[in-house]
């Protein structure tokens, strides 16, 4: 285990590609054992944050630290104690989703069974099949199985909710639940509001490669200047669409 109490934490993280800074200074921290989820509009930055926190992308400013260590140093410890639902994942078509978790499990040099795993994202009565056949949600929620594989410390998982119908966005809370529930940290992005606003603890959202906001829903409600039944999506748009200062957080 890590002796941070953040699971993650970032400093002034920049991510410049040409005159575009994806992300611009961003200071947050997530602490161990909450989910928090990352919000923005597209092109907000959130799959760039993502990146350089796995060091899937180089950074150019400023520094990350994931699970106590900096990701471009401890890369294989990190990954060990880390499921990921990346952005864009790849499978391989003609390779059962059964064949996809175990290849998953052995990497990681772990035995948990895919067919628990399957089952939990609703994939146990087709985990034999070719997945090239899978719909679009199922193959999310078999990237997501496999980014559960091993009992992680910290799941990362950008945009867990994108392709899936009400039933899979439901089985997904649930799995965000328990996986929080056993002590995990979930950090999730997401421009579906709803979803955020039903599992979250706390909300960071990004704007322009900023942090335009940070806390708990109440917190960013009030920050919005809006009622107590304003929606996730009311104060989304007040934060992202007027001129509340960028880079603001909330105390
Ligand atoms: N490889 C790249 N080269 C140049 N610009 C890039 C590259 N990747 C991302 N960008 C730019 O960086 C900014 C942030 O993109 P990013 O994909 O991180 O946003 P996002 O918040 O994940 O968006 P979405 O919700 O649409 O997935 C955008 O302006 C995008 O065009």
């Amino acid at each position: 285990m890590s002796e941070s109490e953040f699971a993650i934490e970032t400093d002034g993280l920049t991510k410049q590609y040409g005159s575009t800074r994806a992300v611009d200074g961003l200071s947050l921290t997530v602490e161990s054992g909450e989910t928090y989820g990352f919000l923005g509009p597209n092109g907000a930055g959130k799959s760039t944050t993502i990146g350089l926190l796995l060091d899937y992308l180089r950074l150019t400013e400023g520094s990350a630290r994931v699970l106590g260590c900096d990701p471009r140093d401890d890369l294989v410890a990190v990954h060990e104690r880390l499921g990921v639902l990346p952005d864009r994942f790849g499978l391989y078509e003609g390779r059962s989703a059964r064949q996809h978790v175990t290849f998953v499990a052995e990497t990681k040099g772990r035995d948990d069974d895919p067919e628990r795993l399957l089952s939990r994202v609703g994939l146990a009565d087709s985990m034999e099949m070719p997945v090239g056949e899978y719909s679009r949600g199922m193959q999310q929620r078999l990237a997501l199985a496999m980014a559960l594989v091993g009992e992680p410390e910290l799941l990362i998982l950008d945009e867990p909710f994108s392709g899936l119908d009400p039933n899979g966005a439901r089985r997904v809370r649930r799995i965000v639940h328990e996986e929080n529930e056993r002590g995990a940290t979930v950090f999730f992005s997401s421009h579906v509001l709803g979803q955020v606003e039903l599992v979250c603890d706390r909300v960071g959202v990004l704007h322009g490669g900023r942090l335009v906001a940070e806390g708990t829903l109440d917190e960013l409600r009030d920050r919005a200047d809006l009622s107590g039944d304003a929606s996730m999506e009311d104060i989304f748009v007040a934060l992202t669409d007027s001129g509340v200062d960028r880079g603001g957080e909330l105390e």
